[in-house]
Order: structure tokens, then C-alpha cells, then sequence
């Protein structure tokens, strides 16, 4: 306990010296009794729009600050990206120890994760059909590790390891387990903490509310913002946000905060499972922006077994930008389809349904079905696509809520036990969608007087233009 205020006291001093200004009415606080680390809490009562703490853009953790952009050419960072040039800078930080500028800024960041990266087998098996267990990324980050990063460190090995003549070896030593670990370690530490920096001088290319395509944000160099980082969130809890200005960035208060309240930022509308992959907790209240995805490959199965499946429809589909590797079905209250199945499905579906007459027809004018009307046969495929989705999870719906161990609070279970219990809540989550979905499909269906008894005449009315889907993004990848 001592040690870990008496880090959070040292980084705090050695903020201010950075050139830092911090208000007096916050405070760094342990929140480790419930699984948060360090957060930020207000100590009086604050303002709307003020300013809870302003730091130097020369404090923040970046290539741009780094000694390593001076000695290594622009282009090496270019051809690696920000993550990984970030990745690059913080293991030369880490290796310099105390010598580091942020050395105090690193001792306190976390060196356990409980990100699904570090997950074991049994514990990701407990997300069952989880898509998001093809997202983690491992060997994708080893794979990059080895093969960008590591030639890299050798190539500059003399200025990395800071003229140590064992550098040629020390830079070969980095394959080694443990090094590896470091970077995964980096790796996730980035994935939580890191933020895009908007640059010094603002862009041309931000929206009224100064908001940057995600395409852009993706091309931002990243970099480590002390303090910034150490708010944590909670969904609709969200109070505070980081403002970029020439020479500083100001976290300012979004809405009047109470003394003893808990200052969170927005980390996004990230569904449960992405939260795990990224931040590896959970809330309830993200259930709100929960995502069931259908893979694509069950989908080509299911067209193919009902005698569908059509090579020349799936290329004019993907023309047309429908085709993707899967399709979210996204929570919604009350729950529609309209509102929660991805169109990009729908029209997939209903294209694979029509006439060839019909397809042709829309084809010639580079049409597409209509997403908000569903044929009775394109609601019985989709009734069917999802129950064979429920099918791919190891449990029901009604065998998991059974199990449901109410007896200690999520929070406060050992690490194993929960990890399991978060689990489980995101593949309760994902089942309870398949099943509003599958609900819904099925009311639709006897609406529309019973399988395949009408089928839509598709008609001029019935389609629409190229380019006339409104597309909601999926979840991060
Ligand atoms: C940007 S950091 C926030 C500071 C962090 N709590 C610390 O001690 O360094 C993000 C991490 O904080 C934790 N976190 C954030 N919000 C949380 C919440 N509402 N409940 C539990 N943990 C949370 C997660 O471990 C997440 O990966």
C-alpha cells in the first residue's frame, strides 16, 4: 500500500516538475479494493468546463519527444506506423530504467494485464463462440515483433542500447522470451493507455465538433499521456474529457463532479467483448453496445445447405461493398431489426433469394434490395442463419443463467474466477441478442402469415440506389 501510494505521490511531483499543473481538487486514488487500479477522484466539489489538469505537451511519452527521433531517420517511424514506433520508443524507456525521462511516469503503470492477450486456454474457452476470440492478435503481434521491430533494434542497436559494445548481442538477446513479454506488455499497455495526439496545429480535416474521420485517427502518431491515462471509464459515467491546445492538454470537466465522485473519461461505445480484449474489464452498463457477429463462413455454409449460394451474385455483392468477413447483430431498446441487423446482411440474403430475372434486372441498374424490407423467405433464412449461430456456443441461454453464481460479486473474485464470470456475461450478452433477434425474425415471419406463404414482388420501389446503405461501423478488429 505504501509503495503503491508512495509512486503515485513520486510520478504526481514529477508531473508538476514536467511543467504540469494540477488541481487541487482531485486526487490520484487506489482503487485497487475494486479491481481499478489507480483512478482519479474529485476531493471538492468542480465546475462544469473546469479545468481539472493541464499537461505540457513536452511530458508526453511519443516518438516526438523521444531522444530515439533524433538519431533515427523519419522514414524508419514511417514504415513502422505509430503503434509500433510507440511500441519501439517505450522498450527503449523501459530499458534505460532510471535513466529514463519518465521513469517515474513508468513505475506506475501496470505490469499485469488482464486483457484477453493474457487469458489461458481455459479461460478464453469460457466465451465460447465469442468472435472476439479471433481478434486477439497474438501471433499477428509476435509475427510484427519479430519481423519489423526486431530488425529495427539491430539496426540501431549502437544508438539503442546507448553505445554498450554488447549492443550487436543485446539487440539479438531481444528475441528472447522474456523481451517478447516486454513487448507484449508495451503492446497492451498502448492498446489501454495510449491516445491519438491531435497535432500542435490544428487540422483542416476535423468535422464542426472537431472530431477526425476514424481513418485519420488511425494515421495520429499515439503517445503516453500521464495522468490523462490514469481516469478510468464507465459508459454513461463519463464526466471529463482530454482538449488539445497548442502547448498543452487541458482535461477539462464535462458536467458539474461532486467531492468523492470517481472522474471518468470515454473510452468509446465499445461492446463487452472489445472492452475485455482492449481494457479487460467489464460493466453492465456497455451491455448496452453489445455486438453478435455471424461469420461470414457461417453464412456461405448456410446459403450453400439451402441451395442458394451463387458465385456471380456474391462478386456483384462485393462490387458493392455488402461482402465482409462477418455481420453484427447490434443491441437496441426496444429491439428492432431494423435498428440491430446489420443491412449489409439483409441485403445479402435477399439478393441471394431473388429470381435471377430480378437479380439481373437490379443489377443492370446497379441496384441493391432494400435492407428495411424483409421478404418472408429472407426472415425464415435469417431466422434459420441464427439459430444455427446459437447452435455454434456450448451453452444456452437458459443453462448459463442457471449457473449464474450470484454469490460473489464480480469484482472481488480471484483473478480465474473472474475472468470466468465476465466471460460468461459476454456470452450471455451475445445469446440474449441471438435470441431478440431470432424473437423478432419469428414474430416477422407470422406477421407475414407463415413461412415463405408471401414473398415480396420486388418492384422500382423495392431497391435502392448504389451506395444507399447506411452502414453502422463494425466493432473494431
Ligand atoms: C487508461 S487506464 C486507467 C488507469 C488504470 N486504472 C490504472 O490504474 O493505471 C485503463 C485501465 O484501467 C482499468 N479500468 C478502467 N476503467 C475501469 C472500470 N470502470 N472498472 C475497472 N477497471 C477499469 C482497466 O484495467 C483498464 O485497462
Amino acid at each position: 500500500m505504501a509503495d503503491f501510494d508512495g509512486a503515485s505521490q513520486t510520478f504526481l511531483a514529477w508531473l508538476q516538475q514536467s511543467g504540469a499543473q494540477i488541481s487541487p481538487k482531485i486526487k490520484l486514488e487506489d482503487l485497487r479494493h475494486a479491481q481499478a487500479g489507480r483512478g482519479v477522484v474529485a476531493t471538492q466539489d468542480i465546475a462544469e468546463h473546469e479545468v481539472l489538469f493541464r499537461i505540457p505537451r513536452t511530458a508526453i511519452l511519443s516518438v516526438e519527444n523521444s531522444i530515439l527521433s533524433t538519431e533515427i531517420p523519419a522514414t524508419t517511424f514511417e514504415s513502422m506506423g505509430p503503434w509500433l514506433s510507440l511500441i519501439f520508443v517505450m522498450l527503449y524507456e523501459y530499458l534505460n530504467g532510471d535513466a529514463s525521462n519518465w521513469a517515474s511516469y513508468l513505475s506506475v503503470l501496470p505490469t499485469e494485464f488482464n486483457t484477453l492477450m493474457f487469458w489461458s486456454e481455459d479461460e478464453l474457452a469460457e466465451l465460447q463462440a465469442s468472435a472476439v476470440r479471433n481478434k486477439i492478435g497474438k501471433e499477428e503481434a509476435d509475427e510484427m515483433f519479430m519481423e519489423q521491430l526486431l530488425p529495427v533494434i539491430k539496426e540501431f542497436a549502437g544508438m539503442f542500447f546507448a553505445g554498450d559494445e554488447r549492443a550487436q548481442q543485446k539487440a539479438e538477446e531481444m528475441r528472447d522470451e522474456c523481451n517478447v513479454t516486454l513487448m507484449h506488455n508495451i503492446a497492451s499497455l498502448i492498446m489501454a493507455y495510449a491516445f491519438d495526439v491531435e497535432p500542435a496545429s490544428p487540422r483542416k480535416d476535423v468535422d464542426e465538433d472537431g472530431f477526425a474521420e476514424e481513418e485519420e485517427d488511425e494515421a495520429l502518431p499515439k503517445g503516453m499521456i500521464p495522468l490523462a491515462d490514469m481516469l478510468n471509464a464507465d459508459a454513461d459515467r463519463n464526466n471529463a474529457r482530454l482538449f488539445y491546445d497548442n502547448k498543452y492538454l487541458d482535461m477539462k470537466a464535462l458536467k458539474p463532479i461532486k467531492a468523492g465522485e470517481e472522474i471518468f473519461n470515454d473510452y468509446g461505445p465499445l461492446p463487452r467483448s472489445d472492452l475485455l480484449r482492449r481494457y479487460g474489464y467489464i460493466t453492465d452498463n456497455y451491455a448496452q453496445y453489445d455486438v453478435v457477429e455471424i461469420s461470414m463462413d457461417l453464412v456461405t455454409d448456410m446459403t450453400t445447405a439451402a441451395g442458394i449460394h451463387s458465385e456471380e451474385r456474391l462478386e456483384y455483392l462485393e462490387e458493392q461493398e455488402i461482402t465482409d468477413t462477418g455481420y453484427d447483430i447490434f443491441a437496441s431498446t426496444p429491439f428492432t431489426i431494423q435498428e440491430s441487423l446489420s443491412p449489409e446482411l439483409i441485403i445479402l440474403v435477399e439478393s441471394l433469394l431473388l429470381p435471377q430475372e430480378e437479380f439481373e434486372r437490379l443489377k443492370s441498374k446497379g441496384k441493391l434490395p432494400k435492407p428495411e424490407k424483409i421478404t418472408s423467405k429472407g426472415a425464415e433464412f435469417l431466422h434459420k442463419l441464427i439459430q444455427a449461430r446459437s447452435a455454434q456456443y456450448t451453452t444456452t441461454l437458459e443453462e448459463d443463467a442457471k449457473s449464474m453464481n450470484a454469490a460473489l460479486p464480480v469484482r472481488l473474485a480471484p483473478t480465474k474466477e473472474r475472468r470466468y464470470a465476465m466471460a460468461k456475461a459476454v456470452r450471455i450478452g451475445e445469446k440474449q441478442l441471438l435470441k431478440q433477434a431470432e424473437d423478432a425474425l419469428a414474430e416477422l415471419m407470422a406477421r407475414e402469415g407463415g413461412p415463405s406463404k408471401r414473398q415480396r414482388a420486388v418492384d422500382d420501389e423495392g431497391d435502392v440506389e448504389m451506395g444507399g446503405v447506411e452502414k453502422k461501423p463494425r466493432t473494431s478488429t
